[in-house]
């Protein structure tokens, strides 16, 4: 038995009825925003299994007003009461509908319908009546069972009782009317015929360049690949008379996911407007998404004209009165969008963002990241979710996320080596790790915080004296730079006087280490940065030191700068206690880490933290 249908013998290629070798469109580039009509209160809502009440209709029509919307279909006022009395309430609620905005309805080409869209709207200060009749063989064939003459004299009789009812209500109510005609299923329509429909339309309406005809072509289901619909457009650009008093409108629908793309390559191709809804709803797959067109435009640096500055509150809003989730990778507004899982990604957004802040301080604020097409912050987001962390993960993430909670500069080196630590953690529970938690891992890996110090090695106070030779004599060499600390050490919660020298205060205290403690730690590497700014600056120390065997990495915060960088050697002699790296001072248990990392690690990756405080660096 054969495992699938052989689709030859069941669908055919769409093949549109025009052939342009001529075509512009691949040549041009989109350089403004269309006109854009917001189609989610009829196309979007005719699509739900629940219809949205008035009350959330409303709802959403604050929020289109207020994303800058110009032209909202607000229903299909024939259909129900909630849609007309809907139409009413926009129309006769103070504030609700701006003056610059217009109030669309739909209607078929049928009297008692087009009339009954009129009463909805009367009193508006502008209004779009939309008319639609399908117009493809098809539906000529099937739907409708009449001949292209038919089909011309439905739109043609039908717009004659448009103009009329225009013509009258705008002398009663003084509305300016603007009409859109839309051969429905225009992409499975001939094209030629498309435009002679049109055209009778555009010879009855009459349309200025002031208030151009809408000719609205729909991609009623998406058949074919976008360039075709790009060619009918173009097609129909060029055909259609008095090109100047006409908009060519957009409409696709996302039944081959290429929605976007069929509305970008028809803006191309010369269309004017776009027809579609936020994040995409619409019936079946959904009409095209006006947030992803829209932001689109913005990462190319072109105003969309719609401003999605707090997407959060416009996902709530759509989700809420739709009873649709948005998907976490919905292009700019899903949950995911702007995360980076995986280390190598984190790596390049964290070198990203440090260029972006460098060239920013010369002035160049040109959004140039990897991985990141927008700048999060743009559309409201924070920072927080670029980076999580989980067994993906690399160092640069890490180190990205300790420097945006902690304001703390990694060196490379000390990366790598948190990073394991994390790792191990990360390992062990295979889930994502929170930012808490690694800041929490953080703190106690290096001793940041006072229950990590209980038991371990701690300053309590210090002097440090200066021995060089004073006067006319000059240095000669380092060794002549000598310095003397003097100070108390906590180990393990006991006060010990420890004296010490050497050539600075670090290699000083690890003298008096020595000599209190019994063995020799020598300083590797050593960096120092400022945190804060003014009178709240502290100094960041971070510190290599080894036994001549293994590394110990320490970190060091103290307005003081030399006591941070005593600090940060007593942070890493701390973890050397654990490899009994010290005579004097044993390792604490397994279970005593536990306990110690229980005061500030949360309880997920205690198990994590345990295995990292026994087998680090
Ligand atoms: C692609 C689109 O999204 S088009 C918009 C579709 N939206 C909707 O349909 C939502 C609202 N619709 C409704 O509430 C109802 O369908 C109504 C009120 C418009 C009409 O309801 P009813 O009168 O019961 O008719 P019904 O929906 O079954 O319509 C079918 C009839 O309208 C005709 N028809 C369909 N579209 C059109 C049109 N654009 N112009 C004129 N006649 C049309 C059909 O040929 C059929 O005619 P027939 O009864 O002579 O065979
Ligand atoms: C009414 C028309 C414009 C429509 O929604 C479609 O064809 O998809
Ligand atoms: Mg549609």
């Amino acid at each position: 038995m054969p495992m699938l249908t052989d689709p030859s013998k069941k669908y055919n290629k769409f093949t549109p009825s025009i052939k342009l070798s001529d075509r512009t469109w691949p040549d041009k580039t989109i350089d403004k925003a269309p006109i854009w009509l917001s189609t989610d209160l009829r196309d979007g809502n005719q699509s739900l299994a629940n219809p949205m009440s008035i009350e959330a209709k409303t709802r959403f029509w604050k929020m289109l007003v207020k994303l800058g919307v110009k032209q909202i279909e607000a229903a299909f006022p024939a259909a129900s009461d909630t849609d007309f009395n809907f139409v009413r309430s926009v129309i006769e609620t103070p504030g609700l509908t701006p003056d610059d905005v217009w109030v669309q309805v739909l209607t078929p080409a049928r009297a008692d319908l087009i009339k009954r869209s009129f009463e909805s709207v009367a009193g508006a200060k502008r209004a779009v009546i939309h008319m639609y009749n399908a117009t493809s063989p098809l539906f000529r064939d099937v739907v409708f069972r009449n001949s292209k003459e038919d089909t011309i004299k439905l739109a043609k009789e039908h717009t004659e009782l448009v103009r009329k009812l225009a013509d009258e209500y705008s002398q009663k109510y003084g509305t300016i009317f603007a009409y859109e005609y839309s051969p429905e299923t225009f992409t499975q329509t001939e094209t030629q015929f498309a435009v002679e429909i049109c055209q009778v339309v555009k010879s009855i309406w009459k349309p200025t360049a002031e208030v151009p005809i809408i000719f609205n072509l729909p991609a009623t289901v998406e058949v074919g690949t976008p360039n075709t619909y790009a060619d009918q457009i173009e097609y129909f650009c060029r055909h259609i008379g008095e090109r100047e008093k006409v908009h060519v409108s957009l409409h696709p629908h996302n039944d081959r996911g290429s929605g976007v793309a069929a509305a970008e390559l028809g803006q191309l191709a010369g269309a004017d407007r776009v027809e579609g809804c936020v994040f995409g709803n619409g019936e079946r797959t959904g009409n095209v998404d006006l947030v992803t067109l829209a932001m689109n435009l913005y990462s190319q640096g072109i105003s969309p004209n719609l401003n999605f500055d707090d997407m959060l509150s416009v996902i709530d809003t759509v989700s809420q009165c739709t009873g649709l989730p948005v998907h976490p990778r919905h292009p700019y507004a899903g949950e995911l969008v702007f995360t980076a899982f995986s280390g190598s990604h984190q790596d390049a957004i964290k070198k990203g963002f440090e260029a972006q802040q460098k060239r920013a301080e010369n002035g160049d604020h040109i959004w140039s990241m990897p991985y990141l097409p927008i700048d999060p912050a743009d559309i409201g987001c924070s920072y927080e979710a670029v980076i999580r962390v989980n067994s993906q993960s690399g160092k640069g993430g890490i180190a990205y996320l300790v420097k945006q909670i902690l304001g703390m500069d990694l060196p490379r080196r000390m990366q790598i080596s948190f990073y394991q630590v994390i790792q191990k953690v990360s390992d062990m529970t295979g889930t994502e790790i929170s930012v808490d938690d690694i800041i929490n891992t953080f703190k106690q890996q290096y001793y940041l915080e006072e229950f990590s110090n209980k038991g371990r090695l701690a300053l309590r106070n210090f002097s440090l004296e200066d021995t060089r030779g004073g006067g006319a004599h000059t240095p000669q060499d380092a060794s002549e730079y000598t310095r003397v600390f003097k100070g108390r050490i906590a180990v393990d919660g006991e006060s010990r006087q420890v004296e010490g020298v050497g050539n600075g205060a670090m290699t000083a205290l690890l003298n008096g280490l020595e000599k209190q403690l019994g063995a020799h730690l020598s300083v590797k590497s050593y960096e120092e940065h400022a945190i804060g700014k003014g009178s709240y600056v502290q100094a960041a120390s971070y510190v290599n030191v080894s036994d001549g065997t293994k590394d110990y990495w320490g970190v060091g915060i103290d307005p003081d700068a030399a006591a941070s960088g005593l600090k940060a050697v007593l942070s890493a002699a701390s973890q050397a206690c654990q490899d009994n790296v010290f005579p004097e001072v044993k390792p604490v248990s397994t279970a005593d880490a536990i306990k110690n990392a229980a005061a500030g690690v949360v309880e997920n990756v205690k198990d994590g933290v345990n295995a990292a405080v026994n087998g680090t660096n």
